[in-house]
């Protein structure tokens, strides 16, 4: 069986043969038998016992390489040391590096890129600190921070596997806003450790990109960042959420008729998220909504121990709701989900009010799959890029640092993120907006450029813009695509 042209993907086995038991013709043969088509082999290691070979094979899916692998790890002699699909192979090695902007073909660009030229601009900078902006990467350069406490919706899983998600983050920022951004996963959750840390790292950036720090630690690592730093600090997790399910929001329920102020709300997962996403819900004139976490809803007048939650309980929840996410989701209007994979059941669905709104946008599996929920709901949305209404931070942070940087703001200020919000939802037109389309798609290239202008008319507008005049988009960016 050959595999029909434009529906293969490569995948690399990593084999170790036994010289003396290990038969090449059987492996082909059963790839083959399997479906499997071998389009190259390498050799990467022998010795008198073994060898290791890597067979790069095309094959339908990664379920069928799973099968491929199966059937030749069962040959006398084989061992399959690995198997890697398109998304490994393209994360080999990272996916980001420095390039230089000025090439050194001589001796005298070396003197100007290095010692002695150098020394001059040293020097520069010291004597006005300010200039750090113009003449080195602060002007354009962010951090990406993460401690690996919250990573998607994997949980705790340190600073080393947080990288990808990290780097992830940075492909995006220079894609598509031109911002160049460092991916740095710090291995320490302690809060006062990475405030520290933070701060000392502060001087090489124009920005600070929090990411998947887990709350509550979050919120104060942020606080205190951003009171003691001069440059803007943004917990991507909780702010461009907030402006990106507001932008989401503002749109959807057009389509219902109904007012984001007269909806019934339930949030679950009241964490970085779901804080953040309540209270920008909040200052947009939502009062009847209800928080829920693990433990059922947060309910004003009960204690809790995380005052954060304290915080949510005592300013939320006006009819005093109790019990499960089940209990309480009977009529809302709007669920937004920002816990965990499958938290909602179909069968919570059915209690909803007329036309519900969901937003499952836990990652990357939602609290309920479209294919699931799409009977009960009138619009549905997922924080994922294979379904329609991709509600994900990925449209607020790359125009929103983009604002940042081109008008040195020194801080983001509510105006700003909420600029920042209409400015995504105002990209879906009345006449284009439907149940399938409430959110432009990340690649539409208006995106970045509204939110960027938005951005920096709120931020002088809150007097936190210290460019006299912002400077134009690069030519390069955003790379229309
Ligand atoms: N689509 C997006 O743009 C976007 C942005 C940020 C976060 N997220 C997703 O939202 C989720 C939370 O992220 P976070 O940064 O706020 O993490 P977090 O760790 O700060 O908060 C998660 C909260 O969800 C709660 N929770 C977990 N499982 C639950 C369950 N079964 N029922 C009720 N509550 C539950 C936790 O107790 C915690 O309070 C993740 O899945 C993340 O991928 C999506
Ligand atoms: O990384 C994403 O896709 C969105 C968000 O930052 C998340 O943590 O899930
Ligand atoms: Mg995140």
């Amino acid at each position: 069986m050959s595999i029909p042209a434009g529906a293969s993907t490569p995948i690399i086995l990593r084999l170790e043969l036994s010289r003396s038991t290990a038969s090449f013709a059987q492996i082909a043969t059963v790839i083959g038998d399997t479906g499997g088509d071998i389009v190259a082999i390498d050799v990467t290691r022998s010795d008198a016992a073994s060898t290791v070979r890597d067979l790069t094979v095309n094959v339908y899916e990664r379920s069928h390489a799973d099968r491929i692998a199966a059937a030749v790890g069962r040959l006398p002699g084989v061992r399959v040391l690995q198997v890697s699909d398109q998304t490994f192979l393209l994360h080999i090695g990272g996916k980001i590096e420095t390039t230089p902007k000025t090439p050194i073909k001589n001796r005298d660009d070396l003197s100007r890129v290095y010692t002695p030229g150098v020394a001059r601009v040293c020097m520069a900078i010291h004597e006005k600190p300010s200039r750090a902006h113009t003449l080195t990467i602060k002007r354009n350069t962010i951090a990406v921070v993460s401690d690996g406490s919250a990573v998607l919706g994997l949980g705790n899983i340190g600073p080393q596997a947080a990288m990808p998600v990290m780097e992830g983050k940075a492909v995006l920022f220079k894609q598509f806003a031109g911002v160049d951004a460092f991916p740095i996963c710090l291995n320490t959750q302690d809060t006062e450790e990475i405030i520290a840390i933070v701060k000392a790292l502060s001087p090489t950036f124009g920005g600070i990109n929090l990411e998947d720090i887990s709350a509550p630690r979050c919120f104060e690592i942020e606080r205190r960042l951003a009171e003691e730093l001069d440059i803007p600090v943004f917990h991507d997790d909780q702010h461009g959420t907030a402006v990106v399910l507001l932008a989401g929001l503002l749109n959807a329920v057009k389509l219902t008729g109904k007012t984001l102020e007269s909806c019934k709300i339930v949030v679950c997962g009241i964490g970085a998220a779901g804080t953040a996403c309540s209270k920008m819900l909040m200052a947009a004139g939502v009062t009847n909504i209800i928080g829920v976490d693990r433990e059922g809803a947060l309910v004003p007048g009960k204690s809790y121990a995380n005052e954060f939650w304290q915080w949510y309980a005592d300013n939320s929840n006006p009819f005093r709701l109790e019990g499960s996410l089940s209990d309480v989701i009977e009529d809302a209007d709007i669920f937004i989900g920002v816990s965990g994979p499958g938290v909602l059941k179909a069968e919570d669905l059915k209690k909803m009010a007329v036309d519900p709104i969901v937003f499952a946008m836990a990652n990357p599996t939602p609290e309920i799959l479209p294919e699931e929920a799409a009977p009960y709901v009138r619009v549905m949305a997922t924080g994922r890029s294979d379904y329609p209404n991709q509600i994900n931070n990925v449209l607020c942070f790359p125009g929103i640092f983009r604002g940042i940087l081109d008008c040195r703001a020194s801080r983001v200020t509510e105006e700003m993120k909420l600029a920042a919000a209409k400015a995504i939802a105002s990209v879906v037109t009345d006449e284009e907006l439907n149940e399938q389309y409430i959110i432009p798609s990340v690649f539409n290239h208006l995106v970045v450029e509204r939110v960027r202008e938005a951005v920096i008319e709120a931020a002088y507008a809150s007097g936190v813009a210290r460019k006299e005049t912002p400077s134009k988009p690069r030519a390069s960016s955003p790379t229309p695509i």
